[in-house]
């Protein structure tokens, strides 16, 4: 139960949809032409899951009736075809507490502080929430949103004060591309070669020559303290000399990984950290509460993107029957179905 004193706005939702990935979103689709709204939460700060953030440019050859398309490619369309049930997205934030409340619905809170109260849930997590890689120094937990950052939403706005970057890859070479217009930036990677794409590559070798941004090869090997405050780093160079950075603000772009997290504390019956369902509901041993894509497991289960967007589709059913009890779920066309033709906001033309 809630405490008495808390005052955080509840947002109430027929359905909660934890991760935002393609499986995520196809829910939403799924949903919405059985008149099920939806809020969406998701930790990355966009929508997509792994195929935004691991193969956006790569491409996928076995999605029905799509011969080729890429990761990006697949989240805009899956983007454009959920865009008439408009469902509520929170993104940047993680669903840490799932219980249920003594009425039977469910209360889920987010790390952001937002809480909904939900009739069913879909956990559509994947492989886990994404996170920043973190930095594995002494005393760099203490830094955290003070001096030591792993996104520029908590870099203090103070123009001029130099800024050290640690990273390799695309995020890393954006962040001192953007930075470098307000301040003295240094980048720091193992070796001088960056993953980027050629605009990009391009912009940085540009910020380069004019000496705004200064790159160097090493890797971090300790924080430099004075007191609580962060004076410097020693950095490990190429030739294997240890050399002395002052920095008093970092800013780490070191990718992202996954982590299971919270979800294994929910109390749901689990199997190799998947979540285990039945093959007609998709429901977890909660009832209401279903799981969808590469989070779950059941026998011949396999991690596609088919087997997913399958997943939803019969547990967006399960769920009709707890949103609209007592009612007859009709299984109906989006070909020939009126009322699905004005949920997804479309006039097909009459021969
Ligand atoms: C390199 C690569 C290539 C692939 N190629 C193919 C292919 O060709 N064909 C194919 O069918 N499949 C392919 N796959 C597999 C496919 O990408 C996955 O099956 C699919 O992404 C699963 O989708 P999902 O929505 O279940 O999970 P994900 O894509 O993992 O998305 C889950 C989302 O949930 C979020 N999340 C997790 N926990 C929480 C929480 N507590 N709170 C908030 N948010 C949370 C995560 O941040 C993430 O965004 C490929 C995978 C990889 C890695």
């Amino acid at each position: 139960m809630a405490a008495a004193d808390d005052t955080r706005p509840v947002t109430d939702t027929d359905a909660l949809i934890i991760g935002a990935g393609p499986v995520g979103l196809f829910q939403v689709f799924e949903l919405g032409l059985l008149g099920i709204s939806a809020q969406v939460v998701d930790a990355l700060p966009h929508v997509g899951g792994q195929c935004a953030e691991l193969y956006a440019d790569k491409p996928i050859y076995d999605v029905p009736g799509l011969p080729v398309c890429s990761g990006r490619e697949l989240v805009e369309r899956l983007q454009q075809q959920i865009r008439p049930f408009a469902p509520g997205l929170h993104l940047g934030q993680e669903v840490c507490a799932l219980r249920r409340e003594p009425d039977g619905r469910l209360r889920a809170e987010t790390s952001a502080g937002q809480v909904f109260l939900a009739k069913t849930v879909f956990i559509a997590a994947g492989v886990g929430a994404f996170q920043p890689r973190r930095l594995r120094l002494e005393g760099a937990d203490a830094l955290e949103g003070r001096q030591l950052h792993y996104s520029t939403d908590t870099l203090p706005d103070a123009p001029g004060e130099p800024l050290l970057i640690l990273g390799g890859e695309e995020p890393a070479v954006q962040a001192a591309v953007d930075m470098a217009e307000a301040r003295p930036v240094t980048l720091l990677h193992r070796r001088d070669a960056f993953k980027a794409p050629a605009a990009l590559l391009a912009r940085l070798a540009a910020l380069r020559e004019q000496g705004r941004v200064r790159v160097i090869a090493g890797q971090p090997l300790a924080l430099h303290l004075q007191g609580d405050r962060l004076a410097g780093l020693d950095v490990l160079d190429a030739d294997g000399h240890t050399q002395a950075l002052p920095a008093t603000q970092l800013l780490a772009r070191l990718g992202l990984s996954p982590r299971l997290g919270p979800i294994a504390d929910w109390g749901l019956a689990m199997e190799r950290k998947l979540l285990t369902v039945d093959t007609a509901r998709f429901e977890t041993s909660e009832p209401g509460i279903h799981a969808v894509g590469d989070i779950n497991t059941y026998p011949g289960k396999r991690k596609l993107l088919l087997c997913g967007f399958h997943e939803a589709t019969l547990a967006a059913f399960a769920a009709a029957e707890r949103v609209f009890p007592g009612q007859p779920i009709h299984l109906q066309y989006t070909t020939t179905s009126p009322k699905l033709h004005e949920r997804l906001g479309v006039t097909p033309a009459v021969d």
